[in-house]
């Protein structure tokens, strides 16, 4: 049997009020950054994005007080200048917008396929990819895992984004006239219940942006894409609805991925708020092992943010079944390999991994495991953005 539990992001109980403001312009250029709950920002947040929340938290040192994307960013400026991140889809996809709001000053890289994005930092075309890769409403986005386990890339930041939805069609199209919808799988899977009473045809697509950009060249005109405001504006689409997932939290976290060595672990020190993420590949049998992971960090007083658990045993490749994980095995010495396993662990834990609590919890899991391999460590920001 395939299944899959996890703890995930905790939510944040600032529930955005829905809002109907139009903003251009489209480009990121920084305004006054403002909190969502009406508070004065403490801090700018990086490119004038309004903050959602943003209190901060004790990590496993204790210290309340959070790096807030403050550490280097291992080339070009502090805030991303003169780097290029690659991410999925067209000018105007939810992914660019977190590339941009992690590092305001980048420049971003449009790429067809997630797995491009990734080969295009391996590659050395860009230097950094942006992978969405878990949601609120959905939890872990594990395609997208499976691409990073893949790949030798490391974790170097973690976004949040609130994500609103819109439709759009073009203009003078009336919602009565629409038949079809065309997004990205996520979005249509956020939307569902909405699509439902509007009883239309779904149909996914590469991107959020991507549809739109179709929408536009062709000239639908019984379809519409749902998207960000921002892409309505950049592509001159007119927003039938806005507000269309089905419910009103919808926060995705994005990763930033660089090539190995880390440009940022090391500019963390122990006493930083960070994170630690790894996955953990191990024999299965039984529960037992997730206690045994759960006990290597609980008795260091070490927070989990995230615990996935992954059992393919016994997938096969019929409808609906997982085959195993396939992970590139960069913990022993020689050559990375790809190795297939059924049962996996992801783990992301509070503080950072050069930490000698978490490397002794790691150490102690390795005493069980196959291997553990540690994805990355990072600031710890459990700030969400808002686009608007
Ligand atoms: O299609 C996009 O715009 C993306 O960046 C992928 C995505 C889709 C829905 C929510 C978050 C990211």
């Amino acid at each position: 049997m395939a299944y899959t539990s996890s703890l995930n992001l905790p939510k944040h109980l600032l529930l955005p009020s829905p809002r109907r403001t139009r903003h251009r312009p489209s480009s990121f250029v920084p305004t006054a950054a403002a909190k969502v709950n009406g508070d004065a920002p403490e801090r700018p947040a990086p490119n004038g994005k309004a903050r959602i929340n943003g209190q901060g938290k004790k990590g496993v040192n204790g210290h309340a007080d959070r790096i807030h994307l403050s550490v280097s960013t291992g080339g070009g400026g502090q805030d991303g200048s003169g780097l290029r991140v690659a991410f999925q889809g067209a000018p105007g996809a939810y992914s660019e917008f977190a590339a941009k709001t992690a590092l305001p000053g980048c420049d971003t890289v449009p790429c067809r396929a997630f797995a491009d994005a990734l080969a295009a930092v391996e590659r050395g075309g860009a230097d950094r990819a942006i992978l969405p890769v878990e949601s609120t409403m959905e939890g872990t986005a594990l395609r997208n895992y499976d691409l990073l386990l893949r790949h030798g890339l490391v974790v170097v930041q973690e976004i949040n984004l609130f994500v609103h939805y819109c439709l759009l069609a073009m203009p003078g199209v009336r919602a009565a006239e629409v038949r079809r919808v065309i997004s990205h799988p996520m979005a249509l899977a956020h939307c569902g219940r909405a699509l439902a009473r509007l009883g239309v045809d779904r149909e996914p697509v590469e991107d959020t942006a991507g549809a739109v950009e179709m929408l536009r060249s062709k000239r639908m005109l019984d379809t519409a894409a749902i998207a960000s405001p921002r892409a309505a504006d950049l592509y001159g689409l007119q927003v039938l609805a806005h507000g269309l997932q089905d419910e009103s939290w919808n926060v995705t976290r994005f990763l930033l991925l660089s090539r190995p060595p880390s440009p940022v672990a090391v500019a963390l020190g122990v006493d930083a708020d960070a994170k630690t993420s790894m996955v953990v590949a191990h024999r299965g049998g039984s529960m037992v092992v997730v206690l045994k992971v759960l006990s290597a960090f609980s008795s260091r007083n070490i927070n989990l943010t995230k615990l996935e658990v992954i059992n393919n045993e016994g997938a096969g490749s019929g409808p609906g079944e997982r085959p195993p994980v396939v992970i590139l095995d960069t913990s022993a010495r020689g050559a990375p390999t790809l190795r297939a396993f059924p049962h996996v662990l992801y783990v992301d834990c509070e503080g950072a991994a050069h930490d000698p609590r978490v490397r002794e919890a790691i150490q102690e899991m390795e005493r069980f495991a196959v291997f553990v391999r540690v994805l990355g460590c990072y600031a710890a920001d459990s700030t969400v953005y808002d686009l608007q």
